[in-house]
């Protein structure tokens, strides 16, 4: 059978968009897919020059690149280049939009593609506040589009080979766990218009870096059989100010499942992070430890409880999951839109709308309780 095609508008052309239109350039057949693929049919930026830019990078890919494979298999036929986001909305040869703006601008793009009668892969964070995220579900259901939060790294092999893991109840319950995102990423040399540094643009480590210590936390705890808490919160956050600015240069909080365990999720913007454990589940019968980057880790260990301690894990295993082979890592979000959209679901049962409700009430909370400029950042929903 044919496979279906999805057809692709992509909003701005910033670094990520770049990534995710190469990603769906690349052959299907090379992460063993065929029942779904790709087109970009439209790319939408501020500038028309920007768009055709971006557009005309993709088609030049060199001989040898996994993302010319596309160029010359029709996924950028009749590809227009849009001086407005609008222009793309309301593209009739568009199905699904990208949204890769900076955080503070998700809502208002994603609405307005809602609106448009269009489906949405919207970056992480999702939204700046859980208000604006309710609204955007809310949009979803009356328009009846499908609509999800990018969290590439649920859709990571590795990711699926973790939950086999925690499946099969080898480890036991939960007892306690930790995961981190921090990067040596020197704000000081950055402009303040730099995305990490302006407060305006949503700036700062939570709201960048903490959907991925959330990612495991969501994956190794809250999807754990274990596990009956659906509205885990905040019981402790702290967060360090970087000066300049004003946003938080690091963030730590402390998540409680009821009737299971805690979780201690940290994000740091001038550390370089954990090589081997970025993300820990400590189990009754041993552990499962993940290692950096928590965005696409490729290794994950389970590991015997210390020796005075006895569980029935015996030894450490390690297991690697890399993703394909001249694959970014981001086709298999877009492979799982495709699908939903295919069979007309307008929510994904592998990201599903509560899960990020979950970890963004955290974000509200973390930054609510903080002292960062973005403390009483508020949404845009309802304004
Ligand atoms: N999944 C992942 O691995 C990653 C996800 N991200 C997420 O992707 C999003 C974008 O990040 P990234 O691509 O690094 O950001 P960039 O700054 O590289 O790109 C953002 C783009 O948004 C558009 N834009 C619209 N308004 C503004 C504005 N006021 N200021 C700046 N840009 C604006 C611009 O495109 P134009 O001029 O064409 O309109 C710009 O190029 C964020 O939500 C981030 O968290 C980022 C990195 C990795
Ligand atoms: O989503 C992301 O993943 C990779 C990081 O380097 C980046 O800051 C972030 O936006």
């Amino acid at each position: 059978m044919a496979p279906y095609t999805l057809r692709w508008g992509i909003i701005a052309t910033g670094k990520i968009s770049g990534q995710f239109a190469r990603d769906l350039l690349v052959d299907p057949s090379t992460r063993e897919v065929s029942d779904v693929a790709h087109q970009i049919t439209a790319v939408g930026s501020r500038s028309v020059e920007s768009a055709q830019r971006f557009i005309d990078g993709l088609k030049s890919a060199g001989e040898g690149e996994s993302f010319a494979w596309g160029a010359k298999n029709g996924v950028l036929d009749n590809v227009k280049a849009r001086g407005s986001y609008d222009g793309v909305y309301n593209d009739p040869n568009v199905d699904a939009i990208y949204v890769g703006t900076p955080h503070n601008l998700h809502y208002r793009n994603t609405k307005d593609a809602l609106l448009a009668g269009k489906h949405v892969l919207c970056e992480k964070p999702f939204t700046i506040d859980v208000e604006e995220l309710e609204d955007l579900i809310a949009t979803a259901k009356a328009k009846n589009v499908f609509l999800m939060e990018a969290v590439w790294t649920r859709f990571h092999p590795i990711a699926y080979a973790v939950d086999e893991v925690i499946k099969s109840g080898k480890l036991g319950k939960p007892k306690r766990f930790s995961a981190d995102f921090s990067m040596e990423y020197d704000l000081d040399s950055k402009p303040d218009s730099n995305r990490f540094v302006d407060p305006a643009l949503g700036g700062g480590s939570l709201l960048d870096m903490g959907p991925y210590p959330s990612v495991w936390a969501m994956l190794l705890l809250h999807r754990n059989p274990h596990n009956t808490d659906k509205f885990p919160s905040v019981v402790s956050s702290h967060q360090s100010i970087y000066k300049r600015s004003g946003v938080d240069l690091d963030s730590r909080w402390i998540v409680e499942w009821d009737g299971l365990c805690r979780g201690t999720l940290t994000t740091d913007l001038s550390a370089p992070g954990l090589k081997e454990n970025t993300a820990v589940v400590q189990c009754e019968q041993g552990d499962l430890v993940i290692e950096y980057p928590p965005q696409k880790p490729e290794t994950f260990h389970i590991i015997p409880r210390p020796d005075r301690f006895i569980g029935s894990i015996k030894e450490k295993t390690t297991h690697h999951h890399p993703v394909h082979a001249g694959n970014h890592g981001m086709s298999y979000e877009a492979d799982e839109v495709a699908r939903c959209i295919r069979a007309g679901k307008i929510q994904s049962d592998r990201m599903p709308w509560d899960e990020s409700v979950v970890v963004q009430k955290w974000f509200d909370s973390v930054r609510k309780s903080g002292d960062s400029a973005t403390k009483g950042m508020k949404g845009s929903a309802g304004q």
